[in-house]
């Protein structure tokens, strides 16, 4: 097998690049077998997507079925730059050709379309009103980097994990050496019964399970995981993480804006994010807000449609997706599995967990892992699983979905399928059980003989394939291993896009009228009951000092309580953006800490403005704004300790427990209730901020009047105001080092 010529790089033109990654591969396919797959790609090297597609346009499937040759000179510049074209099915090619001749087609490709084939670009369209028409003319291609070819090869995967119990920990295996690989241009499907390791394997394979308790090798172009890599892959999680109050093309816009690399401009990347809203057929929606439990929002297609787009918004080279058709109706279904293909066809590599296809799904998918309790049951072509297992006994009696039939295997449940010889006898031999399964093996004897069947059968033969190196130069090999993390923007325009996002899905909860009303009415409560109290008098100061008291409380219990939601509330979409890479931690940090203080910093000047005047407080404009200041200063310092509370329990439930009891000590401990503090419990007073709020409050009010109220010394205050920046800055520090410390979840 010949190398290719290692003078092509990834950073030269498109079509230079298309063209020599072509002659790579022509080069490196040059075999006997391969030789009419050779000519296709080396015609088809320098072949214009137009043509392509036109050839594309003009199969049909009958025709495609009939002659498979010519459907490689059909496929798009994936095709050509396969390392196996011997892996490329008839079936799926044919189910290409077919799909062509449907119309579907996916243009995230870098190639230029004819206008007079950009109608066709309609996979998502739902139906044909002349809006749709006029929606369709309008799609947009996108002007896409060329990607990185990435080869996915994995051998004698394992991963257990370690279950804690009472008295000793239990290991248990969930993958069992699973061997396998997927090029780019094809669409490998992840299959198994549930729980029998696709979520688990997919999120190994995407580098998001990087614990010791991973065996195996898993390389990217023959090399293995590295953080470059992150800025090339899009995963696509099982669930949805979305902000719910942010339009769909809000939501995609902040995605452009930060994952896409900083040579791009602003425009560029936000043009990007509307061809990706064109391209998904997201344009009807565009407007409406994402939506979630309690706010109505998009369909769940289009929800699904929008976490796809966040991840093809980066062009990425290695596409995961974990179960994309869950929950989904079959046409839309089919729709997005079209899409995946498309996305293949245009030089990705693609990735799925898939639960129960139709049969028209089935074969859309170039390769298939089938799974069962972790062990790899089958792992080949997608067409050639029927063919392996009625080579290994089993076929279906009656017609049947593929897909169902594997699974029906996988769960080690024959009905319906035929009995393999080596089975019969099993069950034979152990007539007590016969009698009770109606002669079927059990389902253990089942999984046991498949596994054992594909372990002699085919895993030798597959993990000696996976022993050639891949055709591609030292140069594209190294891209995949260079240690430099890639950030779509500087640092400070992480913290403006963050700040700003933060703003947008927050903006429900700044004007919220219930935490207007609560904060005004209080307010109201107070000014009435201490109504133009007086300090001239003894009582009269007691009185007004308990008012002070109150309000140094009420600013310290409000923000903590607000502030420890911060972050458990958004794991998963820290987890979820910090996988990708998409933002340093300190930048998302400090957007989300300062995007809530516009709103917690006018509630209280509201709230002054009531308490003050009503309750007759020292009336001039310097005892105010001094006030207020205090006040602002004891919202900060409260806000930190909700945030590392929050961010180091992570657990709302506990969270509050802690605050409260918390909050209540520093309450107690505030001076005003008990004049005589014990003294192994006096210290907690200093680490309190409702003691110094009320030292500074009775300072700003009083200095003029008594050096001493209710036992308190007034002094100059700079200590109070050094303590409390102190709080500031330490509580916020404690809550960044255990976001830091906190583990990605990856929903594995
Ligand atoms: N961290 C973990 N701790 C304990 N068990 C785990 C862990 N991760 C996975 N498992 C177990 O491993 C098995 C495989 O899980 P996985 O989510 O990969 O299955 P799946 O095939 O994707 O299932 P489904 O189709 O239902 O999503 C399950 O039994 C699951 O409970």
């Amino acid at each position: 097998m010949e190398r290719p010529n290692s003078s092509s790089g990834i950073m030269r033109t498109k079509s230079d690049q298309l063209v020599e990654t072509a002659e790579a591969v022509a080069a490196a396919m040059r075999s006997p077998t391969s030789g009419e797959a050779t000519g296709g790609a080396e015609s088809g090297g320098t072949l214009s997507r137009k043509s392509s597609r036109r050839s594309m346009m003009s199969a049909s499937p009958g025709r495609a079925g009939g002659n498979s040759k010519n459907t490689h000179i059909r496929k798009s510049r994936s095709a050509q730059i396969k390392l196996d074209l011997d892996e490329v099915s008839s079936g799926a090619a044919l189910s290409r050709a077919s799909s062509a001749s449907l119309g579907f087609s996916f243009s995230f490709t870098g190639f230029t379309v004819p206008p007079d084939e950009i109608s066709d670009f309609k996979p998502f369209s739902d139906d044909d009103t002349p809006d749709d028409l006029e929606a369709g003319m309008r799609k947009q291609r996108i002007q896409a980097e060329p990607t990185l070819p990435i080869y996915l090869k994995f051998k004698d995967v394992t991963y257990k994990v370690i279950l804690k119990g009472m008295r000793t920990n239990v290991e248990k295996e969930i993958l069992n050496g699973i061997t396998g690989s997927v090029n780019p241009g094809e669409v490998l499907a992840l299959m198994g019964p549930s729980g029998s390791g696709k979520t688990t394997l997919l999120n190994l394979l995407g580098g998001r399970l990087n614990q010791p308790t991973a065996g195996g090798s898993v390389t990217y172009n023959d090399q293995p995981y590295s953080k470059s890599l992150k800025s090339k892959i899009g995963f696509v999680t099982q669930d949805d993480v979305l902000f719910p109050h942010l339009t769909v093309r809000e939501t995609l816009t902040y995605a452009a804006r930060l994952r896409l690399p900083k040579t791009l401009t602003k425009q560029q990347k936000e043009k990007r994010a509307v061809d990706v809203i064109y391209e998904l057929g997201l344009d009807r929606c565009q407007d409406t807000m994402i939506g979630g439990s309690f706010v109505r929002g998009v369909s769940g297609g289009e929800r699904k449609r929008v976490s796809i787009g966040n991840e093809i918004i980066i062009n990425p080279s290695l596409l995961f997706l974990d179960e994309p058709t869950s929950g989904l109706d079959s046409t839309t279904a089919l729709r997005i599995v079209q899409m995946l293909h498309d996305i293949a066809e245009a030089g990705k590599t693609v990735l799925t967990t898939i639960h129960q296809p139709s049969s028209r799904l089935f074969h859309k998918f170039d390769k298939l892992i089938l799974l069962g309790k972790g062990n790899l049951l089958y792992f080949g072509k997608a067409s050639g699983t029927m063919e392996y297992f009625s080579s290994i006994g089993c076929s279906p009696l009656i017609t049947m979905n593929p897909a169902e039939f594997l699974l029906d295997l996988a769960n080690g449940n024959l009905n319906d399928v035929s009995i393999p010889s080596e089975l019969e006898d099993k069950v034979q031999t152990e007539h007590s059980e016969t009698e009770t399964r109606n002669g079927k093996p059990s389902p253990a004897d089942v999984h046991e003989y498949l596994v054992e069947a594909y372990e002699t059968r085919v895993a030798d033969q597959e993990k000696k394939k996976l022993m050639i190196p891949i055709p591609i130069d030292e140069e594209l090999k190294s891209k995949v291993c260079s240690p430099k993390r890639e950030w779509g923007a500087s640092w400070w325009e992480q913290y403006s896009i963050l700040f700003r996002r933060g703003l947008k899905e927050r903006r429900h909860d700044y004007f919220s009228w219930l935490r207007v009303t609560q904060v005004a009415s209080t307010a109201t409560i107070l000014g009435l009951l201490w109504w133009q109290s007086e300090s001239t008098n003894p009582k009269g100061l007691q009185d007004q000092a308990g008012l002070l008291f109150f309000i140094a409380v009420f600013w310290g219990f409000f923000p903590v309580f607000t502030a420890i939601f911060t972050f458990p509330q958004e794991r998963a979409m820290l987890s979820k953006e910090r996988a990708a890479d998409m933002y340093r931690l300190s930048a998302y940090f400090v957007a989300r800490t300062t995007s809530d203080l516009p709103l917690d910093l006018i509630l209280p000047v509201l709230f002054l403005i009531i308490v003050y005047f009503m309750a007759g407080l020292r009336m001039d404009a310097g005892s105010f704004f001094l006030t207020m200041l205090t006040v602002f200063l004891c919202i900060v310092a409260a806000q930190g300790l909700g945030l590392a509370i929050g961010a180091t329990l992570m657990d709302l439930k506990r969270a509050t427990t802690l605050a409260s009891v918390t909050v209540m000590t520093f309450m107690l401990a505030g001076g005003y209730f008990v004049k005589k503090v014990p003294i192994f419990i006096s210290w907690i007073r200093y680490i309190s901020f409702n003691y110094h709020t009320y030292k500074l409050l009775l300072k700003v009010q009083y200095e003029h009047i008594t050096p001493n109220v209710n036992g308190m010394k007034i002094d100059g205050g700079l200590k109070e105001v050094s303590a409390l920046v102190a709080m500031v800055f330490g509580y916020r520090l404690l809550a960044y080092i255990s976001l830091r410390r906190m583990k990605l979840h990856t929903g594995a």
